[in-house]
């Protein structure tokens, strides 16, 4: 870390708005650029790639036309302090199934830009929708459920101190080529040491602008949003919301008519809770995604698996919602078409 420290030199001379900084500083494979760099490597921000609440995300190209995606905070210390926290935690990430960081530029003061591998065929969200040219086949679909789960187990069991992602939906879920998925957006992100983090936010007083609840609608834990407190199994609730994307291929909020998800698919959920692998064919297949009706690799078995991940990780209260771990274990002892995966059982 003491990289930022030294990286950055400020140039007083000038009033010109722009982050004024020289020279690129490479620590440990992470390169620290200047924003001269960010400039030339997005070509001027000519391509917005994506966008959210905090960042704009532009193409870039490395040397040997390699491409990455930069992601901009700019305008404002509350954007550079989301910034910040989100290269604090991708620094001591490395997971395959976790963006990578390759670079960051920082100003220390209001602007700050990541530069991220790129990965080419955008987030699930995008892919999952009815207007996509490609429908997502059913082996590629458990294959990301899974995948997601090993990187929420790393961050959740295998890294110290452990890290609460804070906001696990699918538009944060992005796809390679070969459709094996990355987990991004770690601003959100909590770090602590127990299952446990209570946010600095959550003791302020509700007023205060210090506060900053965390999640997206329709994916965010109704325990959360009563008390405030982040855990892994807040966590653990997204996730169970986007396995359920996963199999319906219904968005979290509908765009039509705003109904969530997780009130429609409710009914379903409390027979799988009841009756387990003895629930009705015909209801499971009424709740599935209607294009995959023709996919060969479709077994309805895994179906009823992966719905029975999904009510796990939705029940209330959250101690009752399963771990990632257990979620790994699961998925790799139910879903047979997983061992198509060459990584199929990497930690
Ligand atoms: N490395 C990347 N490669 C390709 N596309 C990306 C990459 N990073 C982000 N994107 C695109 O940009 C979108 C927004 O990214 P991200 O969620 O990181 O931004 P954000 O400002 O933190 O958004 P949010 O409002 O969800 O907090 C992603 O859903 C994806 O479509």
């Amino acid at each position: 870390m003491s990289c930022f420290l030294t990286c950055v030199r400020f140039d007083d001379s000038t009033t010109d708005k722009k982050p004024k900084i020289t020279g690129s500083v490479s620590v440990s494979g992470i390169t620290c650029y200047t924003w001269g760099d960010v400039e030339s490597l997005t070509s001027n921000f000519s391509r917005l790639i994506g966008s959210g609440g905090y960042s704009s995300i532009y193409l870039a190209r490395l040397s040997g036309a390699k491409k990455a995606a930069f992601k901009v905070h700019v305008g404002s210390h509350r954007l550079y302090q989301v910034f910040r926290s989100e290269l604090e935690i991708l620094l001591r990430l490395q997971h395959p199934h976790i963006v990578k960081l390759l670079g960051y530029f920082d100003d220390s003061e209001e602007t700050g830009a990541l530069l991220l591998e790129y990965l080419p065929q955008g987030n699930l969200q995008e892919k999952l929708n009815h207007n996509s040219k490609q429908v997502l086949p059913w082996r590629n679909r458990t294959a990301i459920a899974f995948q997601v789960a090993q990187a929420m187990e790393h961050i959740h069991e295998k890294c110290s101190p452990q890290i609460v992602h804070g906001d696990i939906k699918s538009s944060n879920i992005l796809l390679d080529k070969n459709l094996n998925c990355k987990l991004c957006d770690f601003g959100s992100a909590r770090v602590g040491f127990s299952s446990m983090v209570q946010p600095s936010t959550a003791m302020s007083s509700p007023r205060s602008k210090q506060v900053r609840m965390i999640g997206s609608p329709g994916y965010t834990d109704p325990h959360y949003l009563r008390t405030g407190i982040a855990s892994k199994k807040m966590d653990m609730y997204g996730f169970g919301v986007v396995v359920l994307e996963l199999v319906s291929g219904k968005e979290a909020v509908s765009a039509e008519k705003g109904e969530m998800l997780v009130h429609t698919a409710a009914p379903l959920i409390h027979d799988i809770c009841d009756l387990g692998a003895n629930i009705a064919e015909e209801k499971v297949r009424q709740f599935l995604d209607p294009r995959l009706s023709k996919d060969s690799s479709l077994d309805i078995e895994e179906v009823k698996t992966m719905l029975g991940v999904a009510a796990f990780c939705l029940r209330s209260p959250p101690s009752l919602r399963p771990s990632a771990s257990q979620v790994v274990q699961t998925l790799v002892q139910k879903i047979p078409s997983l061992s198509f995966l060459s990584c199929g059982k990497e930690a």
